[in-house]
């Protein structure tokens, strides 16, 4: 039996557990430090077992994912350091940072056991076990940052497990990794949490701008609604990438402020096309980002019945719809409504059974 243990089940850790559980010879143990947290895990059917104890956690654990928020991880790993590990055992995170977590892991030994940072690319602005899913990781990038010694079996005993994820695996120094995803998902994070806040400021003196934003503003600053304590520890742990990046946008901001100042619409449109010529070359979502949801958005009549008729069409042919939204404005989004599925197939053979009575766009 292949014992894996998920130490914080969350969005990310519960996610992952529902990815091994019930797979052949895997036995899936959860841990909380929270005894409130237990009956929850078990309700929820994302684990076969609960507990409090780390000891019993990781007792003969052939596998130890850390799914706790970043700033916990360090704690976590001392105190897995200082208990007695199945020889061979590998250790692994899946922290929005890396850089830290790999050196700490370099200095404190785990005895007999080997730890691989990793990250994978997935994930949303939910969390909890409750927004926990088997499809989380569908597509998405999984990086893995290894040490220089770590052995190639043991590396592969990883990926060979995480292929109940059906991730795709790549491999990145831990420094590069920060750097970069620093740059596509912490600095954003800031933007749309920023760009929020400034609107709510004004929103205080008229509510015009609330009920205004219901359309694009809203799909842009989705992740503005992560969890405050996973991105405090984010943001805090890779401060000196972060530091920079700030630094850079308030250069590109500075920018347009001078653009618009000295009414060069030149200028302007040279940042528009740059930016449009970089987007177009952007690997489509569906490929594996940051999300792993397929969305296409539907032109429907606004008459009631239409949203029953397309989920009886796709429910008919065995289609799996894991959400529909109905935008409130047309506003920046090519349809009224969002249909989204958990994987490729479902999206293209939706778009096949629709395109005969809609309009489609993706
Ligand atoms: N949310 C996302 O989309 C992604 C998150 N991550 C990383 O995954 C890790 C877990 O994040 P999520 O599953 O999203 O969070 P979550 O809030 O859904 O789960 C966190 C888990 O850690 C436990 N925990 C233990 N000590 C805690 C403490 N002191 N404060 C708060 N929770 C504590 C909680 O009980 C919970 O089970 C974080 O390190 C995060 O950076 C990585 C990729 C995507
Ligand atoms: O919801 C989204 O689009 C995200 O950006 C989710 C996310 C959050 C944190 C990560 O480290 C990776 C992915």
């Amino acid at each position: 039996m292949i014992k894996v243990a998920i130490l914080g089940v969350g969005l990310m850790g519960g996610s992952l557990a529902l990815c091994f559980k019930g797979k052949p010879n895997v036995y899936v143990i959860g841990h909380s430090n929270n005894p409130l947290s237990m009956d929850k895990y078990m309700k929820s059917n994302v684990v076969d077992h609960a507990t409090t104890s780390m000891q019993e956690a990781a007792d003969n654990a052939d596998f130890i994912f850390l799914c706790v928020p970043v700033g916990q991880l360090e704690s976590y790993f001392k105190q897995l350091s200082e208990l007695k590990l199945k020889a061979g055992c590998i250790v692994t995170d899946v922290g929005s940072t890396k850089a830290s977590i790999v050196a700490y892991a370099a200095q404190v030994a785990l005895k007999g056991a080997y730890f691989i940072g990793g990250h994978p690319m997935a994930g949303s602005e939910r969390s909890g076990v409750e927004a926990a899913t088997a499809h989380l990781y569908e597509n998405a990038f999984y990086v893995l940052s290894p040490a220089p010694h770590t052995p190639p079996e043991v590396y592969q005993r990883l990926v060979d497990l995480l292929s109940y994820t059906k991730a795709n695996i790549i491999q990145l120094d831990a420094e590069s990794h920060d750097e970069i995803v620093g740059a596509i998902s912490h600095l954003p994070h800031m933007i749309a949490v920023a760009l929020v806040n400034q609107i709510a400021g004004y929103n205080e003196s008229n509510d015009l701008y609330q009920i205004l934003a219901a359309g694009g503003f809203r799909d842009i600053t989705r992740i503005a609604n992560s969890d405050p304590i996973i991105w405090r520890d984010i943001l805090l742990n890779n401060k000196k990438v972060v530091l920079k990046l700030l630094q850079d946008w308030g250069l590109a901001m500075e920018q347009f402020k001078l653009s618009i100042e000295a009414d060069d619409g030149g200028a302007i449109e040279q940042q528009f096309e740059s930016a449009r010529t970089f987007r177009s070359k952007l690997p489509e979502r569906r490929k594996g980002m940051l999300n792993a949801m397929f969305d296409v958005y539907v032109d429907v009549p606004d008459h009631p019945g239409v949203i029953g008729q397309i989920a009886t069409l796709l429910g008919s042919n065995r289609v799996n719809l894991s959400n529909i939204q109905i935008n409130e404005s047309r506003e920046d989004v090519p349809g009224i409504l969002r249909l989204s599925f958990h994987n490729e197939l479902d999206m293209d053979r939706a778009m096949e059974l629709l395109k005969p009575e809609y309009s489609i766009h993706q």
